[in-house]
């Protein structure tokens, strides 16, 4: 019995060395971060609730200044929230490939834009590209607004009242990107199939958080025995399905009616334009199948990344810049007046043109992804060495992009957790850190979509205000942030909307 145990105990000692000692564990373990287990490195500590996950990603943050490492063999991540290491990782094309993170989103978005990498990620890059070019950016202007118009009539009908926002306002920017990018109406899809669609995103992001903090969910081949695995398959066919659809008879249409080229707008030199023409998105990856340059499974990629990112990453800046501007009445009453002077007590639209004038509500929104940036975290695949903050760190590291805590960091922030839009004044940006504010990342691998993004904010938001005042109702510090791929409440986000006279 002795000898038993003399030996598993000797075995587990081995084990530990072997796993923690090795050359890139003891190069990873340099760096500062929670105290590791006997031979699990810091495995137990991730293995909580999807709440407090994020919990121990801000406390780590604390408690480190800038980066700090995460190490269970054979995986080793650094973390990283100093803008100049964020600064040597993504202005660099050496490190712009996605890590193993991302492969969690594989089986939804494929070799959508926003996983794939080398060549096929430079070349659909340059397609679409175009498609967020300034010219079309002024023809989805009138559709944004005529949308807002549409999400403020909903508003309408439920004023007075405690609402989560976050339904209604994922419902508007779906139709957004749907009616922009897609060039397909929500109305005319049955209630049930888009609910059916946005229930499944949610659901996706349960499970790529499992797989996040579950090593046996991690690795495919485990994670395919799981009934977890079953229950993606699930909601993967209704995302997939839902997608094909919109595909399917954008190509009927065309096929029926023609291309719709965007009239006025003009050809640069410095972008590429499909035979000189400018589309949208789903218009000229249509076209571009035609010419062989893209294949059906690659506009389904792309389609299937474009619906998400440019659907959920606006629908969560609106829902926290609703919450955190109810609770600043003094903001509220500036952003009002801003739009008065630019629009008088004319009722018009606001146009294209208007949006450059509100440099307030622009400071404010920017203040608002500072806060809760709606892509709190992204990854990269270390190919190479690297020195980060002074240490060493070997190829084959992840290296996790904490923006949040970036965006919260007191060194690059006075009064962090205040809310305060004039930080973006020009004086008061003097002197700060380019990589000190990445809401859309940076580098080449930036996010596509900011700019319509932008627009879309301030056209909602400006539309909003013009008819209604914001009460609190969801408090800052209610709020219980879920791991996902976008920034998320546990519960709902509550604001009351109350009609002005
Ligand atoms: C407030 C809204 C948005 C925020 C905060 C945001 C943020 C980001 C961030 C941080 C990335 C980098 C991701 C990474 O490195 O892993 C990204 C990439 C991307 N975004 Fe956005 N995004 C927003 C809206 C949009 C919209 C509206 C679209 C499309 C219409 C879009 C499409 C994309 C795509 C396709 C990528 C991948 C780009 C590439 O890797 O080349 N995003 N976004």
């Amino acid at each position: 019995m002795f000898w038993y145990l003399f030996l598993i105990a000797g075995f587990l000692c081995f084990l530990h060395i072997f796993c923690n000692y090795n050359e890139r564990a003891r190069k990873i373990r340099k760096i500062p971060g929670p105290e590791d287990t006997f031979v699990l490195g810091n495995a137990p500590a991730l293995m909580r609730s999807s709440v407090d996950l994020m919990k121990l990603a801000r406390s780590l943050a604390k408690e480190n200044s800038g980066i700090y490492r995460l190490w269970v063999y054979p995986l080793g991540a650094v973390n990283i929230y100093n803008p100049d290491d964020v600064e040597t990782i993504v202005s660099n094309m050496k490190y712009n490939e996605k890590s193993e993170i991302y492969k969690v989103l594989r089986p939804w978005l494929r070799d959508g834009l926003l996983v794939s990498k080398g060549s096929k990620w430079q070349e659909r890059r340059k397609i679409l590209t175009p498609t967020f070019h300034f010219n079309i950016l002024r023809q989805f202007c009138q559709v944004l607004e005529d949308n807002s118009q549409r999400f403020v009539e909903s508003l309408n009908e439920m004023t007075g009242r405690p609402i989560d926002v976050v339904p209604i306002i994922s419902e508007f920017t779906l139709n957004s990107i749907c009616e922009t990018a897609m060039g397909t109406k929500l109305s005319d899809y049955n209630r049930s199939e888009i609910n059916a669609y946005k229930d499944a995103i949610y659901n996706l992001g349960y499970v790529f958080y499992q797989r996040f903090i579950k090593i046996f969910y991690f690795f495919d081949f485990s994670f395919n025995l799981t009934p977890l695995s079953r229950r993606q398959d699930g909601y993967l066919k209704t995302v997939h399905g839902f997608t094909k659809k919109v595909i399917a008879e954008r190509t009927e249409y065309i096929n029926k009616y023609g291309m719709k080229i965007l009239e006025d707008a003009a050809v640069d030199d410095d972008t590429y334009v499909y035979k000189k023409k400018k589309t949208a998105m789903l218009d000229l990856l249509i076209t571009a199948k035609k010419e062989g340059l893209i294949d059906d499974i690659g506009i389904q990629e792309e389609v299937d990344t474009f619906m998400f990112e440019g659907h959920d990453t606006t629908a969560s800046g609106l829902a926290f810049c609703f919450m955190i501007l109810a609770h600043h009445k003094d903001v509220q009453v500036k952003i009002f007046a801003e739009i008065e002077e630019i629009l008088g007590d004319s009722k018009r639209n606001v146009t294209m043109e208007d949006l450059p004038k509100m440099k307030y509500l622009e400071r404010c929104i920017k203040e608002s992804l500072r806060l809760y940036p709606p892509v709190p975290f992204i990854s990269r695949s270390l190919n190479e060495d690297v020195r980060l903050s002074n240490y060493d760190i070997p190829a084959g590291t992840f290296c996790h992009i904490h923006i949040y805590d970036l965006h919260r960091h007191p060194a690059l922030y006075k009064d962090p957790e205040q809310f305060d839009p004039d930080r973006f004044l020009p004086e008061n940006s003097v002197g700060r850190h380019p990589y000190a504010y990445i809401p859309f990342s940076a580098g080449p691998r930036n996010c596509i979509g900011q700019k319509f993004a932008m627009m879309e904010m301030k056209v909602a938001v400006a539309e909003v205000l013009r008819k209604f005042t914001l009460e609190p109702v969801t408090h800052p510090e209610d709020i219980r942030i879920i791991a996902d791929a976008v920034l998320r409440n546990e519960g709902p986000v509550k604001v009351t909307f109350v009609k002005r006279q």
